[in-house]
């Protein structure tokens, strides 16, 4: 069971503009969308979360323990983030290599990391480009490697950055039942999204960021409702 408590977050990149503006809410065990207008400090929070950057004041709890005392590899066995744009993330130029890169550093042996890579490849449906360089595919092929790259990890919590930009429909209902089937196996999944439809359809939760703060807080529910009105 996995619980990530926000308490009283702020950030900024610089002195006289703050990012997140004291955000404090729980994330459980389901599927949360966060959404909100471009610069609303989407990225920002989920790069709090993965522990890439540090809050200005404010904690996170992932599991009652202070994300401050989490080493990197810890956090790493716990959280996986797949990166907006799949190019900031596959550093390998074989794709079976980059995609069992995470299961290796979380020191699975060698066999094992391979079946992990296989599975996750499969899940994304591309086993067969075991061998190809990411670099001969196309961004939305190498943005489910990046997703591989994750899943084969088996984290608690998976957040994903704008998965969906980019995928053709396809693309797009593979990724639902990526996140269905993390769901079923139950994982904490949070996902950035520009698409409402999709955060609608998909997700147990919504939340909307607005200028560093929380806007609308809801259930699937609540938010179909609030997007027919
Ligand atoms: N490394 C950085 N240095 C300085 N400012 C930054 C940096 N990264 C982001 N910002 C600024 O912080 C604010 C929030 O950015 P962030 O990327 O978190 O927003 P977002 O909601 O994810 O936006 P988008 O939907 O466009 O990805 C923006 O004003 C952005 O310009």
């Amino acid at each position: 069971m996995s619980e990530i408590r926000i308490q009283n977050i702020k950030f900024s990149y610089t002195e006289h503009a703050e990012v997140l503006k004291g955000l404090q809410f729980i994330l459980k065990e389901q599927s949360t969308a966060i959404i909100g207008q471009n610069g609303a400090g989407k990225t920002t929070f989920v790069k709090l979360l993965k522990g890439l950057i540090r809050p200005s004041s404010g904690d996170i709890f992932l599991n009652d323990k202070n994300l401050r005392e989490y080493t990197a590899s810890e956090l790493a066995r716990h959280i996986g983030l797949v990166f907006q744009n799949p190019n900031d993330q596959i550093f390998k130029n074989n794709v079976l290599d980059e995609v069992m890169f995470g299961p290796l550093h979380i020191a699975q042996d060698k066999n094992e990391a391979k079946r992990s890579a296989l599975d996750a490849l499969k899940m994304v449906g591309l086993e067969t480009y075991a061998h190809k360089n990411p670099y001969d595919l196309s961004l939305a092929e190498r943005k489910m490697i990046a997703i591989a790259s994750i899943l084969a990890m088996d984290t608690k919590v998976i957040i994903f950055d704008e998965p969906t930009m980019g995928q053709d429909y396809v693309g797009k209902q593979r990724i639902k039942e990526i996140i269905w089937s993390l769901r079923r196996r139950g994982k904490l999944v949070i996902c950035i999204l520009h698409d409402m439809d999709f955060a609608a359809e998909v997700f147990e939760r919504t939340i909307v960021f607005n200028e560093g703060n929380i806007l609308l807080d809801g259930t699937q529910q609540q938010f179909l409702l609030i997007k027919k009105c």
